[in-house]
């Protein structure tokens, strides 16, 4: 059997278990096994790797290794501060959004699967380039290998915001299909990692400790999974109340927590109700590509969940340079901003000086080390041997 049939056997059993104190075990382990065939699905084959049965999924894995040489190779050249990903079923617009927000033209067209490899356009905001990927559309099952479906989503994962674009003229249901692909391949929407430290060790058994009332999952469904992963000496530490799940993205490990903006385009053809109604939905924004409605609302909510910081450079005895910032992911230190700059700058790195925020004796400079984190609106200046 091959491991999508493997999965589609654990999601049924999945489906015909009811939930409740006494499947609780069983069912944790049936998410374990299917978290692990989701892996497998994810890494590079081999010949005797878990091979799809069937036609078409064979087909869409030789497709997706042509696509994915493709996809990287356009990637590579186009570099940016940031990259958002745009993630929809056929024909909702993706295309239309990109060549609207960005000098790039990506071709758009009423029938379904226009775009057959990753587009990327630039946008320009407050100083920062942020890389627009437009990307084939997806179906159900794209996780499996349905299309070119497994490529996109993984290309996702890369993604430092991920755009979920729906029809709004559609029905909802394609939301909860889309969240559910993205689900399947390790990305994580809107959530923060749980708050959960894991260690293996050689001997000692498994010891367990929570900070925290567990009441979404408890002591023997964890030791029920852990023993399902072979791991009989490990110290978990649990500090937040999470689920059963939640526990299982700890152990494997790989997960992406992306977050997400469900754009709802095509508001030109639904009512003033409609648009007002899900317009209200958390993280939720309506558009309309065609007739240019709330589209730099859209850059301008991007950019506040980009959360980049932006960091001026200045040369001993001028003005900073404020015309060319260098942006940044949240959290960076002097030394990324020394590796935007030159490759050269961190292993002769003396010391910089910083005004701003980060800096302790604002608004005097502090003199700091490679580790200091900058923040928003800092101006550096860097000092090397
Ligand atoms: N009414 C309306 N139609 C739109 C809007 N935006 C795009 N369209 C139309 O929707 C159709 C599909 O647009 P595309 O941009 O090709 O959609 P896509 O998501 O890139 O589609 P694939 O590449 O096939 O996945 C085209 O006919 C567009 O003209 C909009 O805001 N309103
Ligand atoms: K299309
Ligand atoms: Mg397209």
């Amino acid at each position: 059997m091959g491991v999508v049939e493997k999965i589609k056997e654990i999601e049924e059993e999945m489906a015909r278990t009811q939930k409740n104190k006494a499947t609780e075990y069983h069912l944790g382990l049936l998410k374990a096994k299917l978290a692990r065939y989701r892996q497998q699905l994810l890494e590079p084959t081999t010949k005797s790797g878990p091979a799809g049965t069937d036609s078409t999924f064979r087909k869409g894995r030789i497709l997706c290794r042509r696509s994915l040489l493709h996809c990287s190779n356009v990637l590579a050249n186009c570099s940016g501060d940031a990259r958002v990903a745009l993630i929809g079923f056929p024909s909702v617009g993706k295309s239309t959004l990109l060549s609207k927000l960005t000098h790039t033209q990506s071709e758009a067209a009423a029938y379904e699967f226009t775009t057959l490899t990753a587009i990327p356009g630039v946008i320009e905001y407050k100083g920062a380039r942020i890389q627009l990927l437009d990307l084939p559309g997806i179906v159900e099952g794209a996780s499996q290998g349905r299309g070119r479906g497994r490529q996109v989503v993984s290309t996702a994962k890369t993604a430092d915001v991920i755009l979920i674009m729906l029809d709004a003229t559609k029905s909802d249901e394609q939301r909860r299909l889309l969240e559910h692909e993205l689900d399947a391949v390790g990305i994580r929407l809107n959530k923060s990692k749980p708050d959960v430290v894991f260690k293996k060790r050689t001997t000692g058994g498994i010891t367990f400790n929570t900070t925290v009332k567990l009441t979404k999952t408890d002591e023997k469904t964890i030791r029920t999974i852990l023993a399902g992963y072979k791991l009989h000496n490990c110290d978990v530490m649990i500090r937040e109340d999470i689920t059963t799940d939640e526990f299982i993205d700890v152990l494997i490990g790989n997960r992406k927590y992306v977050p997400c903006i469900y754009v709802y385009n095509k508001i030109d053809s639904i009512s003033l109700e409609q648009v007002d109604k899900i317009a209200r939905t958390p993280q939720s924004l309506v558009i309309s590509c065609e007739m240019g409605l709330n589209l730099d609302y859209l850059v301008s909510r991007i950019w506040e969940e980009l959360a980049m910081v932006k960091v001026y450079t200045k040369k001993r005895g001028a003005h900073p340079d404020l015309d060319d910032p260098v942006c940044l992911r949240k959290g960076s230190t002097i030394e990324t901003v020394c590796n935007t700059i030159h490759r050269s700058l961190a292993p002769n790195f003396r010391y910089a000086l910083v005004w701003g925020k980060s800096s302790k004796f604002s608004p005097h400079a502090q003199k700091v080390s490679l580790a200091h984190a900058v923040q928003d609106e800092d101006v550096v200046s860097i000092f090397t041997k």
